[in-house]
């Protein structure tokens, strides 16, 4: 059964058995696009940032923390799910901090282009970012930015960015970019992460010194904000009590935060 509860110009959005693509309006009447895959994992993505709040496996839990006190008011960005920082990441540049994708309202992209024969099936939309008038004024660069949010059949969820260069006499630009997830974890203490160890990192406490990760599994005992560089493509984050593990895995994205 296809279960479309309200459907805009989306003709090109996959739908097969059970799996659905729906469109809604979320907190403060903010447009959301919700995924659902045949097992019943869910996703919810806010035009307003491309920001995915929420993601629910095939037992309704949530894993993604979206703050209580999160704001859904533009221009605050969203506090928690997946906020996209572009062009900038952190203050690594003279925009507000992690830049301003995450406070625009994307449009759903209806013809993107084709990816790859080989990309994993799923449930997915596609949102796209262009910069306005103002944009430019203070990032004086013309691009596209694509985002594809897909939910697997498995429940895992996947972000593909395409970030197109249009300045139409093709001058460069360089940008930071980074999906700045927050997890659901249970006591933090509770909580381990494997794939850091040995790595460098700077430390955000420490005005970004570098220092390298000693010993073992990364826990938690005192507040943490850490920028790891070059890290390995699967990073696994271990709840023990919830007794579950997030993997994270990741392709042209060299470094991590914690
Ligand atoms: O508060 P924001 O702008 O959403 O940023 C979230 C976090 O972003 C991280 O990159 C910073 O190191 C943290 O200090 C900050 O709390």
């Amino acid at each position: 059964m296809v279960i479309i509860h309200k459907q805009k110009a989306i003709d090109k959005m996959t739908e097969s058995e059970n799996k659905s693509i729906e469109i809604s309006k979320g907190i403060n009447g903010l447009e959301k696009v919700i995924l659902r895959e045949t097992r019943g994992s869910s996703a919810e993505v806010y035009l307003y940032g491309a920001h995915v709040t929420s993601w629910k496996n095939e037992q309704g839990e949530e894993l993604l923390f979206v703050s209580s006190k999160a704001i859904f008011n533009p221009p605050k960005p969203i506090r928690g799910g997946i906020p996209i920082c572009f062009p900038q990441f952190s203050n690594l540049g003279s925009l507000e901090a992690h830049g301003f994708a995450r406070n625009r309202v994307w449009t759903i992209d209806n013809d993107p282009p084709p990816f790859p024969p080989n990309v994993a099936n799923g449930v997915f939309v596609d949102l796209l970012l262009k910069p306005t008038e103002e944009d430019l004024k203070i990032w004086p660069h013309n691009f596209e930015y694509r985002l594809r949010v897909t939910l697997g059949p498995g429940g895992d969820l996947m972000l593909t960015s395409r970030i197109r260069n249009t300045n139409t006499d093709g001058k460069p630009f360089t940008f930071t970019f980074a999906y700045h997830t927050y997890f659901s974890v249970s006591d933090i203490s509770e909580v381990r992460v494997e794939g850091l160890e040995t790595f460098d990192y700077l430390d955000n406490l420490k005005n970004r010194e570098r220092y390298t990760e000693q010993g073992d599994a990364i826990t938690f005992e005192t507040e943490v904000d850490k920028i790891y560089l070059s890290t390995p493509a699967k990073i696994a984050i271990l709840d023990h009590e919830k007794k579950r593990t997030f993997v994270v895995r990741k392709d042209g994205l060299p470094d991590a935060a914690s």
